[in-house]
């Protein structure tokens, strides 16, 4: 089965039909982060995703941490999704499935050491999806994502292999690597922002040229 793609760091209503058009079936739209290369502002984030054709996921990417700072962002925004780029209590999961029961929760796990693979497993409990990346929430300016680096894909494998929600993969994907990183981790899905930009807008080549990569026998 070839992997699902979500092409993040959406900056407008015409990149948002761009990425469609070559075959994403989800939508990253960047809400305010403590850094990073790819926010937009919640109005644009409601519009792009109120727009979104049907069958297309809009995950709005939030960096808060409490319920009522998650679902207050998700008020103003309105997508279908929501990934959380930091780490919230357990407590807070329970909360958002209560508030939110229509909603679609994706859990990203900045992958760093093998410690890791428990933090992924406790989420995977409370979650319909995790998404394996690059950041470092433990910097004094946090890295939530949208780093282009690529992470140690051994240890995404292994949590891919010890939970049973699909798994996206994130972390400086490109065309060049995509292969290797569909055969090493086996995700269900792929996650990309930096390698299919120049000068921070997306770029048709390279987005046809990395959607070649998956589709080629
Ligand atoms: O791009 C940002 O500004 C950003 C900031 C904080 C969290 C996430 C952010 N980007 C979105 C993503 O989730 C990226 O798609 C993911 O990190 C992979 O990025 P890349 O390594 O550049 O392909």
């Amino acid at each position: 089965m070839y992997p699902r793609v979500k092409i993040c760091c959406i900056s407008s209503v015409n990149e948002a039909a761009i990425a469609v058009k070559y075959g994403a079936s989800a939508l990253g739209l960047v809400g305010k982060m403590p850094s990073g290369p790819g926010v937009i502002s919640d109005t644009l984030i409601r519009e792009i995703a109120a727009g979104a054709p049907p069958a297309v996921a809009t995950f709005l990417l939030t960096s808060e941490t409490g319920a009522g700072g998650i679902i207050a962002h998700h008020d103003l925004t309105r997508t279908n999704t929501l990934q959380l780029v930091d780490y919230p209590d357990e407590q807070v999961y329970r909360e958002l499935r209560a508030q939110l029961p229509a909603i679609k929760l994706v859990q990203v796990v900045h992958v760093l050491d093998e410690k890791d693979i428990e933090l992924a497993q406790r989420a995977a409990t409370y979650v319909d999806a995790l998404l394996l990346d690059s950041g470092n929430p433990n910097l004094e300016i946090k890295i939530l994502g949208g780093t282009g680096n690529v992470h140690n894909w051994k240890i995404s494998r292994m949590i891919r292999e010890s939970v049973k929600l699909p798994v996206f993969l994130a972390g400086g994907l490109n065309a060049g690597n995509v292969r290797r990183a569909m055969d090493e981790v086996g995700p269900y899905g792929l996650d990309l922002c930096s390698s299919v930009r120049t000068g921070g807008k997306l770029d048709e080549k390279k987005l046809g040229e990395f959607f070649n990569e998956i589709y080629r026998a």
